[in-house]
């Protein structure tokens, strides 16, 4: 009888009634809150799991294909008691079926999913201070602590997912780890106190006004631990990583989504950068933009995205790179570890070298003698002492020269491991007819020239970075050339 909006108005009313004498007081937590996932939500679920399953009657059970762990969750509608600083509340996850699906940008899930948490009134203050922050640190710490690190790919090439996601997601099972990590121990170390230095130094960034965040730029022949190193930074932080795919990305704001879209403590990854960019396609449509090199774009952030006016944004330019690594929006989020490998450090761009951008450098060389000590122990169990003196110090002798790289050691040694002495013998042998070899085609560039391998791959990159200033003053025309991370 009563037409609808004056029922409506009639429910909102006693509705305030109810409440105003109620004793508690509601909060929602939605899973999706307008377009954005809420953490909260994701927190909680988390929170209640590692409780809820001694405590609650009904469960629900998930277990993440490839995934080593079970999840306990609150089935559906229904609720649990916890306590905290003797205050009780009580947690509702409430699921409801999306009436209708509205017209929306990209499809919703089907169910509304959400967290009720009821307190009482009295105890507002007390919960809202401490309890959600509480939930939210030991979420993490279940997080880091049972479950899989994660490894993101954004191979779905800019189509979001259902709940809003352009990342894919699988756990993250590399086993490599910094004590299997074959390289010079000192060099290991140091980059083991940077990346504690980082992972402490919350207070100093702060303080000196930069963002939290670090670049590292690994560089080196194929096979020398380059992937197996990144494994181990995210094994020793127990960061996620983020693997992105340059080739699907298609311009500059896809770019930057991505980025909006990565958590805190993640480790951001880009493979053979020299490789999987190609600037070229700019220069193809590059009418809008030809009078602009990619250094005023930079110094401009606000025409970042200039180029996607031209043709319906298909590029990905070296300045969206940069904007991307250390722009304004890198820092949405804070605890973030860019690292970029190359098997050519002299193909990259100059102003990708240049200092204050990738903060540290890394050359992965060719197994040295304290490499190969480490492959001996990871792959045979051997110490030092188990191995003839004789047969170390000829491996000593011949390492360096025979440039092999840690994976053609571990691949000659994993071949016979079941017969322990035949494998260091084949090895020695391989390793001394390589180097052989390299001497007589005066491959070694150490005894051609006066300089060592090391020494010319430090040379070629101050060579790039000195060419940067020098390309700074040179005409429109060569920073066209240059406009192109993979120079030919
Ligand atoms: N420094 C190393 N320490 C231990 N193992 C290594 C090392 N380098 C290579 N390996 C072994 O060789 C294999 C290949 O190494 P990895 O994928 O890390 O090389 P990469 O430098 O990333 O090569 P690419 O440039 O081709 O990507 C790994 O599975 C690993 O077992
Ligand atoms: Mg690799």
């Amino acid at each position: 009888i009563f037409p609808p909006e004056l029922r409506f108005a009639f429910l909102k009313f006693f509705n305030r009634i109810f409440h105003l004498f109620s004793s508690y007081c509601y909060f929602d937590i939605t899973e999706i809150d307008g377009v954005n996932t809420n953490e909260l939500y994701n927190a909680v679920q988390l929170y209640l799991s590692s409780y809820v399953s001694i405590a609650g009657n009904r469960l629900s059970l998930t277990r993440a294909v490839n995934s080593s762990s079970i999840t306990f969750g609150l089935s559906n509608n229904d609720s649990i008691v916890d306590t905290f600083n003797n205050v009780t509340v009580l947690w509702e996850h409430v699921v409801t079926q999306r009436q209708t699906q509205t017209f929306a940008w990209r499809p919703l899930p089907e169910e509304k999913r959400g967290f009720t948490l009821r307190i009482k009134k009295r105890d507002k203050a007390l919960i809202l201070s401490s309890y959600l922050d509480y939930i939210m640190e030991r979420a993490n710490e279940i997080r880091r602590k049972n479950q899989d690190r994660l490894l993101y790919t954004n191979s779905r090439g800019g189509s979001l997912d259902s709940r809003g996601h352009p990342w894919e997601s699988v756990p993250f099972k590399h086993p490599s780890t910094f004590e299997t990590l074959a390289m010079d121990p000192v060099k290991k170390q140091q980059i083991m106190d940077d990346l504690k230095d980082f992972a402490e130094g919350q207070m100093f960034y702060q303080k000196t006004g930069r963002a939290w965040k670090r670049g590292y730029l690994l560089y080196g022949p194929p096979g020398t631990g380059k992937s197996s190193m990144i494994a181990a930074m995210a094994n020793h932080l127990g960061y996620d990583i983020y693997d992105l795919e340059l080739t699907e990305v298609h311009s500059n704001s896809e770019l930057r989504k991505l980025l909006m879209k990565t958590s805190s403590k993640s480790i951001i990854v880009i493979e053979d950068i020299d490789c999987s960019i190609n600037l070229t396609n700019r220069k193809k449509n590059s009418n809008a933009t030809t009078q602009r090199s990619y250094y005023d774009m930079e110094t401009r952030p606000g025409t970042g995205s200039g180029e996607e006016s031209g043709n319906g944004g298909n590029t990905i330019t070296l300045s969206g790179l940069l904007n991307f690594t250390d722009g304004l929006w890198s820092c949405c989020g804070s605890e973030r570890i860019f690292v970029f490998t190359t098997n050519h450090i002299d193909k990259l761009d100059p102003a990708l070298l240049r200092s204050g951008r990738m903060d540290m450098h890394i050359h992965m060389s060719y197994c040295d003698f304290p490499s190969l000590k480490i492959l001996l122990k990871n792959y045979l169990g051997y110490e030092e002492e188990d191995v003839d003196d004789d047969v170390l110090k000829e491996m000593e002798r011949v390492v360096e020269k025979a440039e092999m790289t840690p994976a053609d050691v571990s691949e000659a040694l994993i071949k016979n491991r079941r017969d322990k002495d035949r494998a260091v013998r084949e090895l020695l042998e391989d390793l001394k007819s390589r180097g052989d070899g390299n001497v007589k085609d005066g491959k070694l560039r150490g005894q051609s020239g006066n300089l060592t391998e090391l020494e010319i791959l430090e040379e070629e990159e101050k060579r790039a970075i000195d060419s940067q200033n020098e390309e700074e003053d040179s005409d429109e025309e060569e920073i066209e050339v240059e406009d192109n991370i993979c120079k030919d």
